[in-house]
Protein backbone atom coordinates (compact mmCIF):
# COMPACT_ATOMS: atom_id res chain seq x y z
CA UNK A 1 0.00 0.00 0.00
CA UNK A 2 1.03 3.75 -0.84
CA UNK A 3 1.89 5.53 2.53
CA UNK A 4 -0.46 8.30 3.61
CA UNK A 5 0.76 11.48 4.78
CA UNK A 6 -0.13 11.58 8.22
CA UNK A 7 1.05 14.98 9.91
CA UNK A 8 -1.46 16.23 12.19
CA UNK A 9 -4.00 13.94 14.83
CA UNK A 10 -6.22 15.38 16.87
CA UNK A 11 -6.78 13.17 20.21
CA UNK A 12 -10.23 14.15 21.47
CA UNK A 13 -10.45 11.64 24.64
CA UNK A 14 -8.78 10.66 27.38
CA UNK A 15 -6.28 8.51 25.65
CA UNK A 16 -2.88 6.49 27.14
CA UNK A 17 -0.10 8.67 27.19
CA UNK A 18 1.69 6.14 25.08
CA UNK A 19 -0.67 6.60 21.82
CA UNK A 20 0.96 10.56 22.00
CA UNK A 21 4.27 9.69 22.54
CA UNK A 22 4.26 6.66 19.92
CA UNK A 23 3.00 8.93 17.22
CA UNK A 24 5.11 12.10 18.39
CA UNK A 25 8.26 9.54 18.08
CA UNK A 26 7.22 9.04 14.96
CA UNK A 27 7.62 12.81 13.58
CA UNK A 28 3.67 13.10 13.72
CA UNK A 29 2.49 16.49 15.84
CA UNK A 30 0.24 15.36 18.33
CA UNK A 31 -2.80 17.64 20.02
CA UNK A 32 -5.35 16.37 23.23
CA UNK A 33 -8.13 18.42 23.62
CA UNK A 34 -10.51 15.98 25.48
CA UNK A 35 -14.02 17.08 26.10
CA UNK A 36 -14.74 19.65 23.63
CA UNK A 37 -18.12 20.27 22.29
CA UNK A 38 -19.63 19.39 19.21
CA UNK A 39 -19.23 23.13 17.42
CA UNK A 40 -15.29 23.26 19.04
CA UNK A 41 -14.77 19.55 17.66
CA UNK A 42 -16.23 20.89 14.16
CA UNK A 43 -14.07 24.03 14.12
CA UNK A 44 -10.82 22.30 15.44
CA UNK A 45 -11.09 19.01 13.40
CA UNK A 46 -10.86 20.42 9.95
CA UNK A 47 -7.11 20.73 9.53
CA UNK A 48 -5.82 17.31 10.88
CA UNK A 49 -5.28 14.40 9.14
CA UNK A 50 -6.08 12.31 12.25
CA UNK A 51 -7.74 11.68 14.48
CA UNK A 52 -7.81 9.49 17.72
CA UNK A 53 -11.20 8.65 19.72
CA UNK A 54 -12.59 6.41 22.33
CA UNK A 55 -16.83 6.32 22.71
CA UNK A 56 -17.70 9.51 24.03
CA UNK A 57 -16.77 11.39 20.74
CA UNK A 58 -19.60 11.19 18.43
CA UNK A 59 -18.04 10.93 14.64
CA UNK A 60 -21.47 12.11 12.71
CA UNK A 61 -21.31 12.58 9.37
CA UNK A 62 -21.03 17.04 10.24
CA UNK A 63 -17.98 15.96 11.93
CA UNK A 64 -16.55 14.21 8.98
CA UNK A 65 -17.93 16.90 6.44
CA UNK A 66 -16.13 19.54 8.57
CA UNK A 67 -13.14 17.43 8.25
CA UNK A 68 -11.03 18.49 5.10
CA UNK A 69 -8.09 16.79 5.86
CA UNK A 70 -8.80 13.55 7.63
CA UNK A 71 -7.54 10.78 6.70
CA UNK A 72 -8.27 8.65 9.43
CA UNK A 73 -10.34 7.66 12.39
CA UNK A 74 -8.48 5.23 15.09
CA UNK A 75 -11.26 4.12 17.78
CA UNK A 76 -8.98 3.52 20.79
CA UNK A 77 -11.32 0.43 21.63
CA UNK A 78 -13.74 -2.01 19.89
CA UNK A 79 -17.25 -0.52 19.43
CA UNK A 80 -17.31 1.75 16.10
CA UNK A 81 -21.14 2.37 16.49
CA UNK A 82 -20.36 5.93 17.56
CA UNK A 83 -18.12 6.38 14.14
CA UNK A 84 -20.49 7.38 10.80
CA UNK A 85 -18.41 4.40 8.78
CA UNK A 86 -20.66 5.22 5.66
CA UNK A 87 -19.66 8.60 5.47
CA UNK A 88 -16.35 8.31 6.61
CA UNK A 89 -15.66 5.71 3.69
CA UNK A 90 -17.78 7.80 1.36
CA UNK A 91 -14.95 10.52 1.90
CA UNK A 92 -12.16 7.98 1.55
CA UNK A 93 -10.90 8.50 5.27
CA UNK A 94 -10.12 5.10 6.81
CA UNK A 95 -11.43 3.85 10.42
CA UNK A 96 -9.88 1.13 12.45
CA UNK A 97 -9.97 0.20 16.18
CA UNK A 98 -8.50 -1.90 18.25
CA UNK A 99 -10.44 -4.93 19.37
CA UNK A 100 -8.41 -7.00 21.61
CA UNK A 101 -6.72 -4.37 23.87
CA UNK A 102 -10.65 -4.55 25.98
CA UNK A 103 -11.23 -7.47 26.17
CA UNK A 104 -10.68 -8.71 29.43
CA UNK A 105 -11.37 -6.47 31.11
CA UNK A 106 -15.23 -6.11 29.83
CA UNK A 107 -15.33 -9.17 30.23
CA UNK A 108 -14.06 -8.75 34.16
CA UNK A 109 -16.62 -6.22 34.63
CA UNK A 110 -19.54 -8.39 33.25
CA UNK A 111 -18.41 -10.88 35.85
CA UNK A 112 -18.29 -8.57 38.28
CA UNK A 113 -21.81 -7.39 37.79
CA UNK A 114 -23.42 -10.57 37.29
CA UNK A 115 -21.64 -11.58 40.71
CA UNK A 116 -23.10 -7.84 42.16
CA UNK A 117 -26.83 -8.97 40.97
CA UNK A 118 -26.39 -12.54 42.76
CA UNK A 119 -25.53 -11.31 45.97
CA UNK A 120 -26.35 -7.60 46.45
CA UNK A 121 -22.99 -6.81 46.75
CA UNK A 122 -23.19 -2.49 45.78
CA UNK A 123 -26.67 -2.33 47.51
CA UNK A 124 -25.22 -4.04 50.75
CA UNK A 125 -22.18 -1.99 50.65
CA UNK A 126 -24.46 0.95 50.51
CA UNK A 127 -26.30 0.38 53.37
CA UNK A 128 -23.55 -0.13 55.10
CA UNK A 129 -22.45 3.46 54.74
CA UNK A 130 -25.22 4.41 55.64
CA UNK A 131 -24.87 3.02 59.56
CA UNK A 132 -27.05 -0.35 58.71
CA UNK A 133 -26.55 -4.02 59.16
CA UNK A 134 -29.46 -5.64 57.49
CA UNK A 135 -28.49 -9.59 57.03
CA UNK A 136 -32.10 -10.45 55.65
CA UNK A 137 -32.59 -7.93 53.03
CA UNK A 138 -29.51 -8.95 51.29
CA UNK A 139 -29.97 -13.07 51.69
CA UNK A 140 -28.86 -13.28 47.79
CA UNK A 141 -28.48 -16.83 45.34
CA UNK A 142 -25.54 -18.93 44.26
CA UNK A 143 -24.37 -18.49 40.80
CA UNK A 144 -23.28 -22.77 41.05
CA UNK A 145 -25.50 -23.96 39.09
CA UNK A 146 -27.33 -21.83 37.53
CA UNK A 147 -27.91 -20.83 33.59
CA UNK A 148 -26.31 -18.13 31.88
CA UNK A 149 -27.54 -16.90 28.87
CA UNK A 150 -24.51 -15.45 26.44
CA UNK A 151 -25.77 -13.41 23.27
CA UNK A 152 -22.85 -12.58 21.46
CA UNK A 153 -19.87 -15.29 21.34
CA UNK A 154 -17.43 -13.32 20.42
CA UNK A 155 -14.02 -12.07 22.40
CA UNK A 156 -15.64 -10.88 25.41
CA UNK A 157 -18.74 -13.72 25.36
CA UNK A 158 -15.92 -16.31 25.13
CA UNK A 159 -13.81 -14.50 28.21
CA UNK A 160 -17.27 -14.20 30.15
CA UNK A 161 -18.25 -17.72 29.60
CA UNK A 162 -14.80 -19.61 30.56
CA UNK A 163 -14.81 -17.00 33.75
CA UNK A 164 -18.42 -17.74 34.31
CA UNK A 165 -17.92 -21.59 34.27
CA UNK A 166 -15.36 -21.62 36.91
CA UNK A 167 -18.11 -20.77 39.23
CA UNK A 168 -20.62 -23.57 38.35
CA UNK A 169 -22.83 -22.25 36.01
CA UNK A 170 -24.02 -23.47 32.87
CA UNK A 171 -23.10 -21.29 29.85
CA UNK A 172 -25.58 -21.26 26.94
CA UNK A 173 -25.29 -18.93 24.39
CA UNK A 174 -26.15 -17.76 20.74
CA UNK A 175 -24.23 -16.04 17.80
CA UNK A 176 -25.11 -15.92 13.94
CA UNK A 177 -21.74 -16.28 13.04
CA UNK A 178 -18.96 -18.07 15.70
CA UNK A 179 -20.19 -22.04 15.04
CA UNK A 180 -21.73 -24.08 17.52
CA UNK A 181 -18.53 -26.33 17.01
CA UNK A 182 -16.40 -23.77 17.69
CA UNK A 183 -18.08 -22.73 20.85
CA UNK A 184 -18.52 -26.20 22.42
CA UNK A 185 -14.69 -26.08 22.47
CA UNK A 186 -15.36 -23.62 25.05
CA UNK A 187 -17.94 -25.19 27.04
CA UNK A 188 -20.61 -23.01 25.44
CA UNK A 189 -24.07 -25.08 24.16
CA UNK A 190 -25.17 -23.00 21.31
CA UNK A 191 -28.93 -22.55 20.75
CA UNK A 192 -31.75 -20.11 19.22
CA UNK A 193 -32.85 -17.44 21.19
CA UNK A 194 -36.30 -18.95 21.19
CA UNK A 195 -34.76 -21.98 23.01
CA UNK A 196 -32.55 -19.65 25.13
CA UNK A 197 -34.63 -17.51 26.67
CA UNK A 198 -36.85 -19.66 28.57
CA UNK A 199 -33.90 -21.22 29.84
CA UNK A 200 -31.77 -18.97 32.00
CA UNK A 201 -31.36 -17.55 35.46
CA UNK A 202 -28.94 -14.46 33.94
CA UNK A 203 -28.71 -13.35 30.45
CA UNK A 204 -25.58 -11.24 29.13
CA UNK A 205 -25.07 -9.38 25.80
CA UNK A 206 -21.91 -9.31 24.00
CA UNK A 207 -22.17 -7.71 20.72
CA UNK A 208 -22.02 -4.72 18.72
CA UNK A 209 -25.00 -2.08 18.18
CA UNK A 210 -25.86 -2.15 14.71
CA UNK A 211 -29.64 -1.94 13.72
CA UNK A 212 -30.30 -6.08 14.22
CA UNK A 213 -29.15 -6.04 17.66
CA UNK A 214 -31.28 -2.75 18.81
CA UNK A 215 -33.79 -4.14 21.81
CA UNK A 216 -32.50 -7.85 21.17
CA UNK A 217 -34.16 -7.89 24.99
CA UNK A 218 -37.24 -6.37 24.29
CA UNK A 219 -40.87 -6.94 25.83
CA UNK A 220 -41.59 -9.82 23.41
CA UNK A 221 -38.19 -11.54 24.52
CA UNK A 222 -38.44 -10.28 28.40
CA UNK A 223 -42.25 -12.00 28.21
CA UNK A 224 -40.13 -15.29 26.79
CA UNK A 225 -38.05 -15.55 29.66
CA UNK A 226 -38.09 -17.41 33.39
CA UNK A 227 -39.67 -14.98 36.00
CA UNK A 228 -36.94 -12.90 37.89
CA UNK A 229 -34.01 -13.18 35.41
CA UNK A 230 -31.03 -10.94 35.92
CA UNK A 231 -29.61 -9.44 32.97
CA UNK A 232 -26.05 -7.70 32.15
CA UNK A 233 -25.10 -4.74 29.38
CA UNK A 234 -21.67 -4.48 29.31
CA UNK A 235 -21.88 -4.26 25.96
CA UNK A 236 -23.88 -1.02 24.26
CA UNK A 237 -27.19 0.89 25.53
CA UNK A 238 -29.75 -0.36 23.51
CA UNK A 239 -28.96 -3.69 22.94
CA UNK A 240 -31.29 -4.18 25.88
CA UNK A 241 -34.47 -1.69 25.21
CA UNK A 242 -34.13 0.57 28.04
CA UNK A 243 -38.01 1.34 28.57
CA UNK A 244 -38.68 -2.24 28.17
CA UNK A 245 -36.44 -3.51 30.64
CA UNK A 246 -37.72 -0.93 33.24
CA UNK A 247 -41.55 -2.75 32.46
CA UNK A 248 -39.65 -5.80 33.79
CA UNK A 249 -38.00 -4.83 36.49
CA UNK A 250 -41.43 -3.01 37.61
CA UNK A 251 -43.39 -6.66 36.79
CA UNK A 252 -40.61 -8.76 38.31
CA UNK A 253 -39.98 -10.07 35.34
CA UNK A 254 -36.66 -9.17 35.51
CA UNK A 255 -34.83 -9.64 38.83
CA UNK A 256 -32.37 -7.11 38.40
CA UNK A 257 -30.05 -5.65 36.11
CA UNK A 258 -26.27 -4.40 35.78
CA UNK A 259 -25.82 -1.57 33.20
CA UNK A 260 -22.59 -0.90 31.97
CA UNK A 261 -24.14 1.37 29.06
CA UNK A 262 -26.93 3.28 28.29
CA UNK A 263 -28.19 5.06 25.48
CA UNK A 264 -27.56 8.62 26.38
CA UNK A 265 -24.47 8.82 28.29
CA UNK A 266 -24.50 9.79 30.68
CA UNK A 267 -28.46 8.97 31.14
CA UNK A 268 -30.57 12.08 31.64
CA UNK A 269 -33.77 9.90 32.27
CA UNK A 270 -32.59 8.43 35.50
CA UNK A 271 -35.26 5.45 36.21
CA UNK A 272 -33.19 2.62 35.49
CA UNK A 273 -29.92 3.68 37.00
CA UNK A 274 -32.06 4.70 40.66
CA UNK A 275 -34.11 1.39 40.39
CA UNK A 276 -33.89 -0.58 43.54
CA UNK A 277 -32.52 -3.87 41.38
CA UNK A 278 -30.41 -1.99 39.02
CA UNK A 279 -26.55 -1.53 39.58
CA UNK A 280 -24.80 0.39 37.28
CA UNK A 281 -21.50 2.05 36.08
CA UNK A 282 -20.58 5.17 34.01
CA UNK A 283 -19.30 2.97 30.93
CA UNK A 284 -16.49 1.63 32.93
CA UNK A 285 -15.62 -1.69 30.94
CA UNK A 286 -12.24 -0.47 29.55
CA UNK A 287 -11.55 1.71 32.08
CA UNK A 288 -8.46 -0.12 33.69
CA UNK A 289 -4.77 0.72 33.18
CA UNK A 290 -4.16 -2.05 30.98
CA UNK A 291 -7.32 -1.77 28.77
CA UNK A 292 -6.06 1.46 28.01
CA UNK A 293 -2.45 1.20 28.15
CA UNK A 294 -3.02 -1.68 25.22
CA UNK A 295 -5.52 0.22 23.10
CA UNK A 296 -3.42 3.37 23.00
CA UNK A 297 -0.27 2.23 21.97
CA UNK A 298 -2.54 -0.26 19.57
CA UNK A 299 -4.10 2.31 17.65
CA UNK A 300 -1.04 4.67 17.53
CA UNK A 301 1.15 1.84 15.99
CA UNK A 302 -1.97 1.59 13.68
CA UNK A 303 -1.74 4.73 12.65
CA UNK A 304 2.28 4.38 11.91
CA UNK A 305 2.02 1.48 9.73
CA UNK A 306 -0.14 3.15 7.66
CA UNK A 307 2.06 6.08 7.64
CA UNK A 308 4.84 3.75 6.68
CA UNK A 309 2.62 1.87 4.07
CA UNK A 310 2.70 -0.89 5.99
CA UNK A 311 0.13 -3.76 6.72
CA UNK A 312 -2.43 -2.75 4.40
CA UNK A 313 -2.99 -3.61 0.69
CA UNK A 314 -5.14 -0.48 -0.05
CA UNK A 315 -7.50 0.79 2.15
CA UNK A 316 -11.22 2.50 2.17
CA UNK A 317 -12.35 1.53 5.72
CA UNK A 318 -9.82 -0.98 7.61
CA UNK A 319 -10.59 -3.08 10.82
CA UNK A 320 -8.39 -4.88 12.78
CA UNK A 321 -9.56 -8.15 13.63
CA UNK A 322 -7.86 -10.74 15.46
CA UNK A 323 -6.70 -13.49 13.09
CA UNK A 324 -9.40 -16.10 14.22
CA UNK A 325 -12.24 -14.09 13.31
CA UNK A 326 -11.20 -12.24 9.91
CA UNK A 327 -12.78 -15.11 7.76
CA UNK A 328 -15.48 -14.56 9.60
CA UNK A 329 -16.08 -10.84 9.83
CA UNK A 330 -14.87 -10.57 5.93
CA UNK A 331 -17.37 -13.13 4.55
CA UNK A 332 -20.56 -11.89 6.63
CA UNK A 333 -20.71 -9.91 9.63
CA UNK A 334 -19.56 -7.20 6.98
CA UNK A 335 -22.21 -7.55 4.96
CA UNK A 336 -24.53 -7.54 7.96
CA UNK A 337 -23.39 -4.56 9.42
CA UNK A 338 -24.17 -3.07 5.93
CA UNK A 339 -20.68 -1.40 5.05
CA UNK A 340 -20.44 -1.05 1.08
CA UNK A 341 -17.13 -0.31 1.43
CA UNK A 342 -14.67 -2.99 0.37
CA UNK A 343 -12.68 -4.03 3.63
CA UNK A 344 -9.19 -4.63 4.24
CA UNK A 345 -7.94 -6.45 7.39
CA UNK A 346 -4.90 -5.76 9.12
CA UNK A 347 -2.29 -8.13 8.85
CA UNK A 348 -2.12 -10.01 11.95
N1 LIG B 1 -18.52 -1.55 28.16
C1 LIG B 1 -17.39 -1.35 27.52
O1 LIG B 1 -16.57 -0.53 27.94
C2 LIG B 1 -17.06 -2.13 26.31
C3 LIG B 1 -18.05 -2.49 25.46
N2 LIG B 1 -17.75 -3.20 24.33
C4 LIG B 1 -18.85 -3.56 23.45
O2 LIG B 1 -18.89 -4.98 23.37
C5 LIG B 1 -19.14 -5.35 22.02
C6 LIG B 1 -18.62 -6.74 21.76
O3 LIG B 1 -17.21 -6.72 21.79
P1 LIG B 1 -16.34 -7.98 21.31
O4 LIG B 1 -16.77 -9.20 21.98
O5 LIG B 1 -14.93 -7.57 21.39
O6 LIG B 1 -16.78 -8.03 19.78
P2 LIG B 1 -16.69 -9.25 18.77
O7 LIG B 1 -16.83 -8.64 17.45
O8 LIG B 1 -15.50 -10.10 19.07
O9 LIG B 1 -17.98 -10.13 19.12
C7 LIG B 1 -19.28 -9.71 18.85
C8 LIG B 1 -20.09 -10.95 18.51
O10 LIG B 1 -21.47 -10.58 18.39
C9 LIG B 1 -22.01 -11.42 17.40
N3 LIG B 1 -23.30 -10.93 16.94
C10 LIG B 1 -23.57 -10.04 15.96
N4 LIG B 1 -24.90 -9.91 15.81
C11 LIG B 1 -25.47 -10.73 16.73
C12 LIG B 1 -26.82 -11.05 17.06
N5 LIG B 1 -27.85 -10.48 16.42
N6 LIG B 1 -27.05 -11.95 18.04
C13 LIG B 1 -26.03 -12.54 18.69
N7 LIG B 1 -24.72 -12.30 18.40
C14 LIG B 1 -24.46 -11.40 17.44
C15 LIG B 1 -20.93 -11.45 16.32
O11 LIG B 1 -21.12 -12.54 15.47
C16 LIG B 1 -19.69 -11.57 17.17
O12 LIG B 1 -19.32 -12.93 17.37
C17 LIG B 1 -18.47 -4.24 21.20
O13 LIG B 1 -19.05 -4.11 19.92
C18 LIG B 1 -18.68 -3.02 22.05
O14 LIG B 1 -19.86 -2.35 21.65
C19 LIG B 1 -16.47 -3.58 24.03
C20 LIG B 1 -15.45 -3.24 24.86
C21 LIG B 1 -15.65 -2.47 26.07
O1 LIG C 1 -14.23 -0.29 23.34
C1 LIG C 1 -15.45 -0.15 23.48
O2 LIG C 1 -16.29 -0.54 22.67
C2 LIG C 1 -15.93 0.54 24.67
O3 LIG C 1 -17.13 0.61 24.88
C3 LIG C 1 -14.99 1.22 25.54
O4 LIG C 1 -15.31 2.58 25.47
P1 LIG C 1 -14.30 3.68 26.01
O5 LIG C 1 -13.07 3.57 25.17
O6 LIG C 1 -14.03 3.35 27.45
O7 LIG C 1 -15.02 4.98 25.84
Amino acid sequence: MAPISIQTVLISESVDPRCKAILEENGIRVTEKPNMKRDELMAEIKDYDGLVVRSATKVNADVISAAHNLKIIGRAGTGVDNVDVDAATKKGIIVMNTPSGNTISAAELTCALLMSLSRNVPQAAMSMKQGNWDRKKFMGAELYGKVLGIVGLGRIGKEVASRMQSFGMRTIGYDPITTPEVTAGWGVEQMSLEQLWPQCDYITVHTPLMPSTVGLLCDETFAKCKKGVKVVNCARGGIIDEAALLRALESRQCGGAGLDVFVEEPPKNRSLVEHPNVISCPHLGASTKEAQARCGEDIALQIVDMVKGKSLVGAVTLFCLSSIRQEAYHDIAIPQLKYKAKIYMHAV
